[in-house]
């Protein structure tokens, strides 16, 4: 169980800025003032002038007819001194830039110059761009600028791929520590496509040299879906996911496939750039946006830190560029009355919009889907890190079980479950443990006592009659309960003060069997004090303890069993009526999957920096910015689902035309289980302290096929459990929606990797992991280890194109526990692939777990 806040809904408004390619004019203050008038909230603004990068061009040209032609020394470099003559870039001067200090430069964001290379095969391009890079972000810098953009890596030289990106990230992470205070915005194309990177007149790239750029495979690049990701992951590494590197991504005309983009809302996207040429026309001649880039907008807008929007070369701000006349349109949100062409011309000038596009996305905006309970919910939470509750050794304060009892479906399920099992006990006219014929209820754990309520709502629904019994151990809770007995429950409820696995059970006056009610609990006594102040044979009279014939209760962590359920129910299983006795919930389970975490790896690895047991705590979180590295192929029918793994199911979006989004369904494998009653349970000793605890060890191994190549930075947990017979709760993102759809009381638990590990593409991540107990404590051990499936050369059987093959677990194959990192170990699957180990973690260890005393 735990907790949140509820916060207000709060209406989304983009934030939107214009970009020009080209711009020709000036970003000065009343620039700033005419973007604002005409509803842009900033403007883009290059840092250097057209007459820099002609100095460059022609500083380059001279230099590089004047150098030597580089050829190999004797040890077969290229690079060295004897070949390599240093151009140095000079400082700007006034004629080189146009940005100059002034009040509203915050609402200006620089972009460096695209025309350089910082990813050139040629070691002095690379420099000259890096100088270039370095002049600008400098200047930046001391004009007050605090967002820049960087324009992407260049990924294709020839047949070169990638070759000079540590040049690209070097540089990134040397304007870093230069602008200190500037937020840089790597700006990627979605997937790497080499046709896209074309050449425009005056770049450096075809400056370089031959004899640096020729490579054995001239093959020409293929579109890689993952390649630009794959950049920006080595980018963001060399720069140890420092806090102030974003991506500014470009929406395309047509959108990569569903496992790519959700691969961009888990990454720190904090500017969508939208080409005017991505917009289609209405049939008024408008211009809007397709279907499915309407919905990809909407999904990034209810990321916690929605991007903001650049419309780039739409038409000039209204103002600017000589044309002075301010015409208003009406209303943005009047928008989607556009006039036709026709209706417009004939209006006059006066009532043009002069910038359609910008009206569109304000329109947009208004059209944004409500935000769900759940999401207002957890607004604020999403990739929070919290550490889980351990309510069995912390009494737990009245406003976290205020928040718990919030929750619109949890109780309502528990009470269904309640009345369920009463009828049927009536129904299989079972014999109850009072000997007025009520069934006897004990809800342990009782809190504030919402399920006390349910309990007694059901018996009057079913018009079963209970004995209603309430255990809890938190004495400030139990003052609430005595009060509730009082003042709601007419005194109904007979109420122990006690650790539910010291209590005796229902204690009855057995020598006035006249006597209908249970004795003394009512008082709100100690159970410990009760048990010795009602011996038997005393002068009140004699007194037994009988069984409960339904027990409640609600010990539930986010991975099921992390709050220790099953140790305390199993001290209390005893007490329940040994052959009829139900317990609600009767059993609950444990499950896992691997996902890619970036925002949450970087958070923790900024708290390790003080507390090195950070990375090996597991964190209650409400996942937000992951992506789920193990798919089905499939999608989801609601668009929301993937969302819903973090913030719940958010069937609203259905209303939303514009917001349909099928994302992959992840592959969530069950850990382990508990069931109650367990007739494994050991019998304690009397006269020790220790607890035997053993039979409530687990372990497991999973085996997760991934699809796509990726980074896992850890896992997700989540956890099932059956209340009675139909009746169950999940936060499983593939089955909450059919069991418990809109339950908010549980985030997802997540259990972090140290030092995250790459997934190749038809990769399989294998989970080990344990819930281990020294007999005073409970904690859980997982390890990672991700193997690359390789077709074998000598494979005929047929039917098998991809190794995603299956979503059970691959047990084939013995392969040797840890043989140590880095080390290869290759079997065969009898299904043509050879899994071959490419990376395995430590095994962590969440050594601050439960305690059990
Ligand atoms: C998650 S809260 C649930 C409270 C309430 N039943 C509800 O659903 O809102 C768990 C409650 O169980 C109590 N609890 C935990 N371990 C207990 C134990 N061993 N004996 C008695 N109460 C316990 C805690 O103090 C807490 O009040």
């Amino acid at each position: 169980m735990e907790t949140v806040p509820e916060t207000d809904d709060m209406v989304q408004t983009f934030c939107i800025g214009q970009h020009e390619t080209n711009r020709l004019v000036p970003v000065t203050p009343q620039a700033v003032q005419s973007a604002h008038r005409s509803n842009y909230d900033m403007l883009t603004t290059p840092i250097t002038t057209s007459h820099f990068h002609s100095q460059v061009l022609a500083l380059l040209s001279s230099h590089l007819s004047s150098s030597e032609i580089p050829y190999r020394d004797a040890v077969g470099t290229l690079n060295n001194s004897r070949n390599t003559k240093v151009l140095t870039v000079p400082p700007l001067s006034a004629v080189d830039t146009t940005l100059t200090p002034n009040d509203l430069i915050s609402q200006v964001v620089g972009i460096t110059s695209s025309w350089i290379d910082l990813c050139s095969p040629d070691p002095l391009i690379a420099d000259v761009s890096r100088q270039i890079l370095m002049l600008e972000v400098a200047y930046a810098a001391f004009c007050g600028i605090n967002y820049l953009i960087i324009p992407g890596p260049r990924l294709h030289h020839g047949g070169l791929h990638s070759e000079g990106l540590m040049y690209y990230s070097r540089a990134v992470q040397e304007a870093l520590s230069v602008a200190p205070y500037i937020q840089i915005h790597i700006w990627l194309r979605m997937v790497d496509n080499p046709e896209a990177e074309v050449t425009a007149m005056g770049e450096l790239a075809p400056f370089a040299r031959e004899d640096f750029s020729v490579s054995d495979n001239d093959v020409p690049g293929k579109i890689d879906l993952f390649g630009t990701w794959d950049a920006w992951e080595i980018i963001r590494t060399t720069c140890k996911h420092h806090s102030r590197l974003f991506i500014a991504l470009t929406l395309p005309k047509h959108l990569p496939p569903i496992q790519v983009q959700t691969r961009w809302f888990s990454e720190p996207v904090h500017l969508l750039t939208i080409e005017g040429a991505i917009f289609i026309k209405n049939q008024k001649g408008y211009p809007v946006l397709a279907r499915a880039h309407q919905a990809l907008i909407s999904r990034f807008m209810r990321l916690r830190t929605p991007p903001w929007i650049l419309l780039c070369d739409v038409g000039p701000v209204p103002g600017l560029d000589g044309d002075d006349e301010f015409h208003p349109v009406n209303s943005p949100a009047d928008s989607s009355n556009f006039p036709t062409i026709t209706q417009a011309v004939n209006q006059g000038k006066k009532h043009f919009d002069q910038t359609p596009h910008l009206s569109y996305m304000r329109n947009l905006q208004q059209r944004q889907p409500p935000r769900t309970p759940i999401e207002r919910f957890g607004t604020g939470y999403q990739d929070y890190l919290q550490a889980p509750l351990q309510p069995l050794t912390v009494n737990l304060e009245s406003v976290t079980y205020e928040v718990f009892e919030k929750d619109p479906i949890k109780y309502a399920w528990y009470e269904r479950a309640v009345a369920k099992a009463l009828n049927d006990w009536m129904e299989q006219k079972k014999p109850t443990s009072s000997p007025d014929g009520k069934v006897v209820v004990a809800v342990v754990g009782a809190g504030r006592g919402p399920l006390v309520t349910r309990a007694l709502r059901a018996s009057a629904e079913t018009g079963v009659k209970i004995e209603m019994w309430a255990v809890e151990k938190n004495p400030n809770a139990f003052v609430l309960l005595q009060r509730h007995n009082d003042s709601i429950w007419n005194g109904a409820v007979n109420l122990v003060k006690s650790d539910m696995r010291s209590w005796k059970g229902p204690c009855r006056e057995i020598n006035h069997s006249q006597s209908k009610v249970p004795v003394g609990e009512t008082l709100g006594l100690d159970d410990a004090l009760l048990s010795t102040s009602l011996e038997p044979n005393q002068a009140t009279g004699e007194f037994k303890h009988t069984p409960v014939d339904i027990l409640i209760s609600e010990l539930l962590g986010s991975f099921g069993d992390n709050e220790l359920s099953p140790e305390c129910l199993d001290g209390v299983t005893h007490l329940l009526n040994p052959v009829h006795g139900i317990s609600i919930p009767s059993s609950y389970s444990a499950h896992l999957t691997p996902i890619a975490a970036p925002k949450l790896y970087a958070d923790i690895s900024t708290q390790s920096i003080s507390n090195s047991a950070a990375p090996e705590t597991p964190y209650v979180v409400m996942l937000h910015a992951i992506d789920y590295l193990s798919t089905t192929s499939s999608s989801t029918a609601n668009p929301a689902t993937h969302m819903s793994s973090s913030i719940g199911s958010n069937s609203n979006l259905d209303c939303y035309p514009s917001t349909c989004f099928r994302a992959p369904i992840p592959i969530v494998h069950t850990a382990w289980s508990f069931s109650h009653h367990n007739p494994n349970i050991p019998i304690q000793s009397t006269t020790s302290s220790t607890i035997f605890n053993e039979h409530n060890t687990r372990q497991s191994r999973l085996t997760f096929p991934c699809q796509n190549r990726g980074m896992c930075h850890g896992l997700a947990g989540y956890f099932e459990t059956v209340l009675y017979d139909d009746i169950e709760l999940s936060t499983n993102p593939v089955t909450m929606e059919n069991k418990s759809d809109g339950m908010i009381s549980w985030f997802p638990i997540y259990f972090p990797l140290k030092t995250p590990l790459y997934i190749p593409d038809n990769g399989e991540i294998v989970v080990t992991m344990f819930r281990q107990t020294d007999n005073r404590k409970v904690w859980y051990e997982w390890m990672v280890e991700v193997f690359r499936l390789d077709r074998t050369a000598n494979f005929s059987g047929g039917g098998i194109s991809s190794p995603q093959r299956s979503t059970t677990p691959v047990m084939s194959g013995a392969r040797v526990a840890s043989p140590g990192a880095g080390k290869t170990e290759r079997k065969e699957n009898n299904n043509g692939y050879r899994r071959v180990r490419v990376a395995i973690s430590e095994m962590h260890s969440s050594i601050k777990e439960g305690c059990l005393m």
